[in-house]
């Protein structure tokens, strides 16, 4: 059938059996050919003559002769996006078949017509469906009547942390999700809505769900619903319904109070690749214990990340301890991180006092802005991270450490290396896991859910009614640069959100370093805008006005509170 040039149809017509009989006595007298046969991609397979078609009619039989095409010229009639099963009862539709295998159809002209628009539309639904697959929140994945993948959404790629180039389709599911269930709803047949599943480490929600074609199941989708269960108890919080007694929801275990006090990945906002990806890395590391060093521009959520890493190791439960290293002057930090005997110098406490590093003993010590770090400190650490073991400032007792580290910085340290600033051996020690965090502009797409997020967070601590922001404000928000990452874009929101009186926010009331057209990569932050006075000036108006607290004047020069403890140290201002 397929020693032939395959052309396409002009007209796949046909009529129904009677116009078809009387249009074949007409074209017989004509001694014109009358059919086309088509295969299953629509191309002419053969041409029946007119005495064929009637006795082919006559005898009931399929019109399946292959014949040479010869005449008809190229045009697309029909897609194959349709199968004659879905037009069983079309009497003007007659399904060419050989062996069973669905070659076309042959058909009157409406029909061809009306085929035509429905696989326009089923073409139209299919990519609505694709749509839906690709940017769907949830995670979803199909497999065959084998257990084998044959879909899956770039959600549930990115959380599995699935390279962009590495292909599932074809592959046993059991190989690609973990603990997954999916072949067991495809031998029973069975849904399995609202189960948990422990995917990387982390409780996930998932539904299971059979596809069933006539009485045989023929593969399965699972869905990861929510990002975790904290997740699904946030949204029942806040959609104001009471919380299901645990025996109405056997498979869904109410965090403990230490579950929602903990930050964990679930609660970093945002479904982008960027942060996806950055998210099951880490996952993937929470399990280890090794060393972590996350770097990333200020405000790109380092600190989130590395407590989120400590909530799903095996030390949730054990000390978190973080310090930042460039806050701490340097005369303080060997005792603030080592501990300190008593009378080790003038004004240590009497019995000595444990440091930050015997603190995080059994759990984490997260060294923020490491890079900050002076060179002789760099050099103790390395001891204590190669000893697995502290002796305090003045003392000699060594105590045996079980900690893990996990650092911070939003400089280059490899640089820092070059310039003999940081030490080879301790970057190499630090590094093991590197994790780089995506700055805001990277991610435009999780900005609307970390508005979404943020303002009624924000309108809740401030006492504000229920605000909203207009689209177009949500537009020059996502375009904005955001040099300070999501720590500027929460600051902002605060800031518009008190500044505002009306409920929604419009663009006009969005300051004007995001809506003009000076909006760049520079640093917009109020620091930066007011540089015209001295910095001095400015940040010591900024400690007066917040009556000398730190944390609040950092948060109204925009900036982070480190900056301002170094700026402050620059500065001498005490
Ligand atoms: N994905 C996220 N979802 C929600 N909030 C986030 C996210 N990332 C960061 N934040 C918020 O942004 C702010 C800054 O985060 P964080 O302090 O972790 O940043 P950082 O990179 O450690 O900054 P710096 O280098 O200046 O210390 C915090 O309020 C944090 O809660």
């Amino acid at each position: 059938m397929t020693d032939h040039p395959a052309k396409r149809l002009t007209h796949a017509f046909l009529f129904d059996t009677a116009t078809l009989r009387e249009a074949v006595r007409m074209f017989q007298k004509e001694n014109t050919p009358v059919l086309a046969v088509i295969d299953e991609n629509y191309f002419v397979e053969g041409i029946l003559k007119a005495s064929t078609v009637l006795s082919y009619l006559e005898e009931n039989r399929d019109l399946n002769l292959p014949l040479p095409a010869s005449w008809i010229e190229p045009s697309p009639v029909l897609s194959s996006d349709f199968s004659a099963e879905d037009y069983p009862d079309r009497e003007a539709a007659v399904p060419v078949t050989e062996d069973g295998i669905f070659l076309g159809l042959v058909t009157s002209q409406a029909v061809v017509q009306e085929l035509k628009e429905s696989s326009v539309s089923s073409r139209q639904n299919a990519e609505i469906l694709d749509v839906i697959f690709e940017t769907a929140y949830e995670g979803i994945a199909v497999v065959d009547e084998l257990s084998r993948i044959t879909k899956m959404n770039k959600a549930y790629r990115n959380f599995l942390g699935i390279p962009e180039d590495e292909i599932v389709e074809g592959r046993p599911v059991t190989e690609v999700i973990e603990n997954t269930r999916l072949h067991v709803t495809v031998e029973t047949g069975s849904p399995e809505r609202g189960k948990t599943q422990m995917i990387q480490g982390q409780k996930m929600i998932v539904h299971r769900i059979p596809i069933w074609r006539g009485d045989k199941v023929a593969g399965a989708i699972g869905m990861l619903i929510f990002e975790g269960v904290s997740e699904l108890y946030h949204i029942l919080e806040n959609a104001g319904r009471t919380l299901p007694p645990l025996s109405a929801a056997p498979d869904v275990p109410m965090p403990t109070e230490e579950e929602s006090r903990q930050v964990t990945f679930e609660k970093m906002i945002g479904t982008s690749s960027a942060l996806q990806q950055a998210k099951s890395r880490a996952r993937k590391a929470a399990r280890t214990k090794a060393t972590v060093m996350i770097t990333g521009e200020s405000g790109t959520g380092k600190e989130v990340f590395a407590q989120a890493i400590r909530s799903m190791s095996p030390r949730a439960d054990e000390p978190f301890v973080s310090i930042n290293c460039a806050a701490i002057p340097e005369q303080l930090l060997e005792a603030e991180l080592f501990g300190y005997e008593e009378g080790a110098f003038t004004g240590a406490r009497k019995g000595g006092q444990a440091g930050k590093f015997e603190a995080a003993h059994k759990g984490t010590i997260f060294l923020d802005e490491i890079g900050d770090m002076p060179l002789h400190m760099q050099t103790k650490i390395l001891r204590v991270l190669e000893e697995e073991a502290v002796v305090r400032v003045g003392g000699h007792k060594v105590i045996p450490l079980d900690v893990r580290v996990i650092t911070a910085t939003n400089q280059n340290l490899l640089e820092k290396v070059a310039a003999g600033t940081f030490r080879k051996d301790l970057y190499y020690r630090l590094n093991v896991i590197h994790l780089e965090l995506p700055r805001l502009k990277e991610r435009k797409e999780d900005i609307p859910s970390l508005i979404e997020h943020y303002v009624p967070l924000l309108t809740e601590k401030h006492q504000l009614p229920e605000k909203a922001f207009e689209k177009e404000a949500v537009a020059a928000l996502r375009n904005y640069s955001w040099p300070g990452n999501v720590r500027e874009l929460v600051n902002l929101l605060e800031q518009v959100l008190t500044l505002t009186d009306n409920q929604t926010i419009r663009f006009k009331d969005l300051p004007a370093v995001v809506t003009g057209s000076t909006a760049s990569d520079s640093d917009s932050s109020f620091l930066s805008q007011e540089r015209g006075k001295s910095e001095k000036e400015i940040i010591e108006q900024a400690l007066l006005e917040a009556g000398h607290n730190k944390t609040s004047a950092a948060k109204k020069l925009g900036i982070h509170r480190t900056t301002l403890y170094k700026k402050m140290k620059e500065l001498h201002i005490t």
